[in-house]
């Protein structure tokens, strides 16, 4: 790994430092980040829940998480128990003004005045607006502070307004990161390069000659503990709102002027706003939403049903699988239907971005040649495959032809490992680089996209449909694209 240069000294505050995503993602990245010498020393990472704990008893959670969640390969034993001395914790409870505070004022105030600071929300989003607002009167926000909020911001338009504007009285808009962390991963950022680094793909890229695009994140786990949260959220909300949106957003945005943030924030911008809007009464023809039912995992083993999942006698109509037939309004875009489909407990995990192009117009061959098609890997074995028509090398007395793929696997072909998102985003923030990170008014037209179908689904004018765990969803899916004589990415032939 080359040497990377190193941040400047921080504090990362961690709000909801005992929960799933420090434990699972933010600690592991930081690990990695420190291990290869991007954090300096003198740098704290100060956890806070409302969990009492003592120092020690957090750094033995955080070994915990660590012995878990990193390669055991990567981590060194040493370099860990260095990087478990940055850690301090703070029992806080981030709502009430109360008597806790002072601790975590007293320890920020142990470092410099002009020490950047990262206030990283990871707990409920109904809380960011309180714990900024005690963040203030607190007088812990200084000039070098930053606030992170964790997705989804809200649940709908009206309440991430609400967390917006509550937020935004003690921060500036240019201090606040909201994060999304499909936008920290490599294939994702890559496809910034794909697209305004290679013309020949530019070129190509509209309705002239695109047939239809793709955009799938598919999961084997189920909601694991996060029952509570998972079933107010759903996946439209937990996935589309924000990952699928940002992704499709990549794909189909006008070239920005610039690397700039607001450049490519607004061009992102522009393709939320250009969605045709799905009204209430259209959710059926549209979108499918399911959850699974008891199922198999591909060598047999049985897997539970959802509401086993959130345990017994649970009811619930929430969804874990959506898929939807979004378009874009643009002289780019024209009619092509872009398929976004994200769910728990299907067959892979897996999650990509297919591009079809369109058939050849004529044929001096027997039978069509297929039609070019490029699979963009986001994760796992992150690359590029574009498929193409070849000569078959049999030697028959006609030119026939063959489908061969063009392939790119990244690791492999840049002998380096691939970051997960956190890695990258966490120091973007200490860098105060805003490039990946969503603008307020992002957030608001990607809401506005997004309510209709949740009031239509809550009108129940799409039923819910089962699908067996271990499966690629509910059939009700398939024919959302048979219908326009298409099929998803496993169906293809
Ligand atoms: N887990 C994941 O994979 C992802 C999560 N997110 C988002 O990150 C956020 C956190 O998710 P996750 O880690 O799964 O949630 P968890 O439920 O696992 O953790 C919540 C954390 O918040 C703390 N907490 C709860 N109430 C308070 C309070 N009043 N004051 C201070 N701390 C409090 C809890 O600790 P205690 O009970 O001790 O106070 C715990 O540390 C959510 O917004 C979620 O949507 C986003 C992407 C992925
Ligand atoms: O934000 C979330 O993302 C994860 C999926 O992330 P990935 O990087 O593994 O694709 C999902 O499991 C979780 O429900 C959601 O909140």
């Amino acid at each position: 790994m080359p040497q990377l240069p190193p941040v400047d000294v921080f504090d990362y505050i961690v709000f909801g430092a005992t929960g799933d995503l420090t434990m699972r993602k933010l600690l592991p990245a930081l690990y990695y980040r420190y291990r290869d010498g991007q954090i300096p020393d003198q740098s704290r990472i100060i956890g806070t829940a409302r969990s009492p704990l003592s120092r020690a008893d957090y750094q033995e959670r955080a070994e915990k998480a660590l012995t878990e969640f990193v390669k055991p390969a990567d981590l060194d034993g040493a370099t860990a128990r260095r990087f478990l001395d940055l850690l301090h914790y703070v029992s806080l409870n981030g709502a009430e003004a109360d008597s806790t505070w002072p601790a975590l004022k007293g320890l920020l105030e142990q470092a410099p005045k002009d020490r950047i600071r990262v206030y990283y929300l990871a707990t409920a989003p109904g809380l960011y607006g309180q714990i900024c607002e005690n963040l203030s009167a607190q007088g812990l926000v200084t000039g070098q502070s930053r606030v992170v909020l964790e997705k989804p911001i809200g649940t709908d338009l009206q309440s991430a307004d609400a967390i917006n504007d509550h937020v935004g009285r003690y921060f500036p808009e240019n201090h606040i990161f909201r994060i999304d962390h499909y936008l920290g991963k490599e294939t994702v950022q890559n496809l910034i390069a794909l697209r305004f680094a290679n013309p020949v793909f530019e070129r190509l890229w509209s309705s002239d000659a695109i047939d239809y695009v793709q955009i799938t994140a598919a999961e084997t786990v189920g909601v694991e503990s996060r029952g509570p949260y998972y079933d107010k959220s759903g996946a439209l909300r937990d996935m589309i709102q924000n990952h699928l949106l940002q992704v499709l957003c990549l794909v189909a945005m006008d070239p920005p002027g610039s690397l700039e943030a607001d450049s490519l924030r607004n061009e992102k911008l522009k393709v939320l706003r250009a969605l045709r809007p799905i009204a209430p009464g259209d959710v059926a023809a549209f979108t499918v939403r399911g959850q699974y039912a008891r199922g198999r995992t591909g060598d047999g083993h049985t897997l539970p049903s959802y509401l086993e999942d959130l345990g017994e006698d649970a009811t619930s109509n929430t969804e874990t699988y959506v898929a939807i037939r979004a378009e874009i309004h643009s002289w780019r875009w024209g009619n092509v239907p872009f398929y976004l489909r994200s769910g728990k407990r299907l067959a892979e995990k897996c999650s990509e971005i297919v591009i079809q192009f369109k058939a050849a117009p004529w044929s001096i061959f027997p039978g069509t040649p297929r039609a070019n098609r490029l699979v963009i890997r986001i994760q796992p074995d992150e690359g590029v495959t574009l498929s193409v028509s070849t000569k078959d090398p049999t030697p028959t007395d006609s030119l026939t032809l063959r489908q061969a793929d063009i392939n790119i696997a990244f690791e492999k072909a840049f002998g380096t490992r691939y970051p997960d998102a956190y890695e990258r985003l966490l120091l973007d923030v200490v860098r105060g680089d805003p490039i990946l990170f969503i603008r307020r008014d992002e957030v608001e037209a990607a809401w506005r996209w997004v309510d209709p179908i949740l009031r239509g689904w809550a009108e129940n004018k799409a039923p819910l449909q089962t699908y067996p765990a271990g499966s690629w969803g509910p059939e009700a899916a398939r024919a959302l694209l048979a219908e326009d004589g298409h099929a998803w990415h496993e169906d293809m032939t």
